[in-house]
């Protein structure tokens, strides 16, 4: 039971530590027709890869973009099961030096796909070779220091660069451009989560009702990793105090546990919209103020709550600050206060 412990704070936020990647690995898709929604992605994807194994030859590099938890490390794992590869696995921020880079480089074997995860936070100097990596397929190996160093070229097998950023508009515009292919991935409707939901509780061996997929599904952010996440949540509740069934009520009951509310708002996110509609009168307020006033940091409520409330359409940002819209006050249960000022004031 090693997801026990996870999100302790909340489920419904879209990143992943190690355990919760440890409990997702049982879940990913193997294969392109396995991997449910994002069938423009998928089309292109598809016949990037038919050709390349076609002709025999590693294909052009590919770019994945888009939030967390909606399969980019799953797509590039999938790229290498397509191709009969392996998948060597590294990250932005795991790479400290130029040199960490080319290490990895000079030990790929012909064709293997190397996942650049959080391609966005390379360094600048690893950044620079791997550009002359991805275009030339070499590595420029720095002999010696000072005025006597000298760069030997070391040629690579062709190889596949799948790079994931949740930043596109971070990347350099040399490092996009040595992508072939760049796929952008959206929020999920729910009809898709649905059908990733019912998957997974196929694999998990566990009974899922339509009507509890489809309300797990509703408040899962558009995320497959949060849908997955709550579906464990709703297996916990059936096991322990349900009949083991995963029916629409005990979906219900556990998500309930679990404060997520049917637009899946948690309490934090709640607690924001409720700061600024019965504190504020529905703004506009300053984030500093909005912040103090729900006992968090401005940067927690920035990152954490707000991308999703105004996604969601339930806060605006404008010059002076957040603001409710008709929608908030309407989730909340609450009558919006009249607008102030009249046709001639
Ligand atoms: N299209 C999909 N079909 C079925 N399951 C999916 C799909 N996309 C994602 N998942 C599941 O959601 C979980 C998260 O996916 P994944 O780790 O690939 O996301 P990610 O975009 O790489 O996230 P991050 O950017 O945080 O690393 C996995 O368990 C995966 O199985």
């Amino acid at each position: 039971m090693a997801d026990e412990a996870l999100d302790a704070e909340s489920v419904v936020r879209p990143g992943a530590d190690e355990l919760e990647r440890a409990a997702e690995a049982a879940l990913r898709p193997r294969h392109l027709d396995e991997f449910v929604g994002q069938k423009v992605v998928r089309e292109q994807l598809s016949l990037v890869l038919e050709a390349a194994v076609g002709r025999g030859r590693a294909p052009d590099h590919v770019l994945l973009s888009g939030p967390p938890g909606l399969g980019k490390t799953t797509l590039a794992m999938i790229i290498a099961a397509e191709l009969g590869t392996s998948l060597r696995v590294t990250s932005g921020p795991a790479i400290q030096h130029a040199g960490d880079l080319a290490a990895i480089l000079s030990s790929l074997e012909e064709g293997e796909v190397l996942f650049l995860d959080e391609i966005h936070r390379l360094a600048r100097p690893a950044e620079e070779l791997l550009y002359v990596a991805m275009e030339d397929f070499r590595v420029d190996v720095v002999v010696g220091k000072g005025a006597g160093a000298s760069a030997i070229p070391l040629a690579l097998p062709p190889f596949t660069v799948v790079g994931a950023t949740t930043r596109a508009g971070l990347l350099p515009a040399p490092l996009r451009d040595r992508f072939g292919f760049t796929g952008h991935l959206d929020f999920y409707a729910d009809d898709e989560l649905e059908k990733v939901l019912l998957r997974s509780a196929g694999l998990l061996g566990v009974p899922l009702a339509h009507e509890a997929a489809a309300e797990i599904a509703s408040r899962s952010r558009g995320t497959p990793r949060i849908a997955n996440r709550l579906l464990r949540r709703v297996r916990d509740w059936a096991q322990v105090r349900g009949d083991g069934t995963l029916s629409l009520a005990a979906a219900r009951s556990a998500l309930e546990v679990y404060e997520v509310d049917r637009l899946g708002l948690d309490r934090l996110d709640r607690a924001v919209l409720t700061a600024l509609c019965t504190r504020f009168g529905g703004g506009p307020v300053g984030l500093t103020t909005l912040a103090v006033a729900v006992g968090e940091e401005p940067e927690t409520v920035e990152t954490v709550a707000e991308p999703f409330l105004v996604r969601e359409g339930l806060i605006g940002r404008t010059p002076r600050g957040r603001v409710a819209t008709a929608d908030a006050w309407a989730h909340l249960g609450l009558d919006a206060p009249a607008p102030s000022g009249t046709l001639f004031g």
